[in-house]
């Protein structure tokens, strides 16, 4: 038995795989199963946590780094996966054999109640089917999930605004990118509309989102060949600072996530 409210725990965050466990008293959801089964279930375990505590698996595109273990994962706890049309179509045979009740089809936009849990998807901008990012509301607490954008539209701001805690991309630096070793289309998908938000633009976001609801920011899939949490962390303050928000006249904080290792779990509740 849980405390009241939202708790998440990202377990693993980059372009070598993405998990994230959101769970309250009522349910418990995987977001992604981008790294083995096997890995899984052994960041799970870091975290005291077990697949056979999960209701279902929210999928946010189709790219491997977000469904490499999913059919693994939903054959083993027989779990309901769900995503978009387009997102099924798209991935279904890297899925692999499962039966017609774990193939749920939740459109953009569509929402989702698990008991209290209630579970929302909007559209993103990156170069996948219809990818979406999710945000999760328990009574008044709300957490937003915004990774692997190109930019962050109107419509992705209305949907992650309000939020207690935010996930959000700080893919990369954008000089670190311009002069590293990825190969020159690489780079242009990457700085693109639908490639990776840069660290400016995460802190550019996160300037208008800032209110006094915003406690934490978990900043996500870094580059690990074109970031640094510390570079990402200053670029973010400072682009918030240039634009009049000092973060530290609020509670605010800005925390880390990582590719080989989970987060604390995080309940939205404690300061
Ligand atoms: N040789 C590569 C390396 C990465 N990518 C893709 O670029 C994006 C950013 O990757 P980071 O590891 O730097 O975060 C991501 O979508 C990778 O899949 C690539 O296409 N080729």
């Amino acid at each position: 038995m849980i405390g009241t409210g939202i708790q998440f725990t990202v377990l693993s965050s980059g372009s070598t795989g993405n998990a994230t466990i959101v769970r309250n008293k009522d349910a418990a959801l995987l977001i992604d199963a981008g790294l083995s089964a096997k890995r899984i279930d052994e960041l799970m375990n870091e975290r005291d946590f077990s697949g056979d505590q999960l209701e279902g698996i929210l999928i946010t595109h189709e790219h491997s780094d977000h469904i490499r273990g999913l059919g693994a994962v939903a054959r083993k706890y027989k779990l309901p996966i769900y995503a978009n049309e387009k997102t099924w179509l798209a991935m279904e045979r890297a899925v692999g054999k499962i039966t017609p009740e774990q193939k749920q089809v939740m459109q953009t936009g569509d929402f989702l109640n698990f008991g209290s849990l209630r579970i929302e998807s909007f559209g993103i901008s990156h170069d996948a089917a219809e990818p979406v990012g999710y945000f999760f509301r328990d009574g008044e607490q709300k957490l937003s999930l915004a990774t692997d954008l190109g930019y962050v539209s109107d419509k992705v701001m209305q949907s992650i605004t309000d939020s207690d805690v935010l996930v959000l991309e700080a893919n990369h630096d954008i000089e670190m990118l311009r002069m590293g070793r990825y190969p020159w289309n690489t780079k242009r998908r990457i700085l693109s509309d639908i490639g990776h938000l840069s660290n400016d633009t995460a802190g550019e976001v996160l300037s208008e989102l800032l209110t006094k609801k915003l406690k934490r920011t978990y900043l996500a899939h870094l580059s690990r060949d074109h970031n640094m949490m510390e570079l990402a962390k200053m670029t973010v303050r400072d682009a918030m600072e240039s634009r009049g928000c000092f973060y530290k006249d609020h509670e605010f904080k800005l925390c880390d996530t990582y590719y080989d290792r989970p987060t604390p779990w995080d309940a939205l509740g404690e300061a």
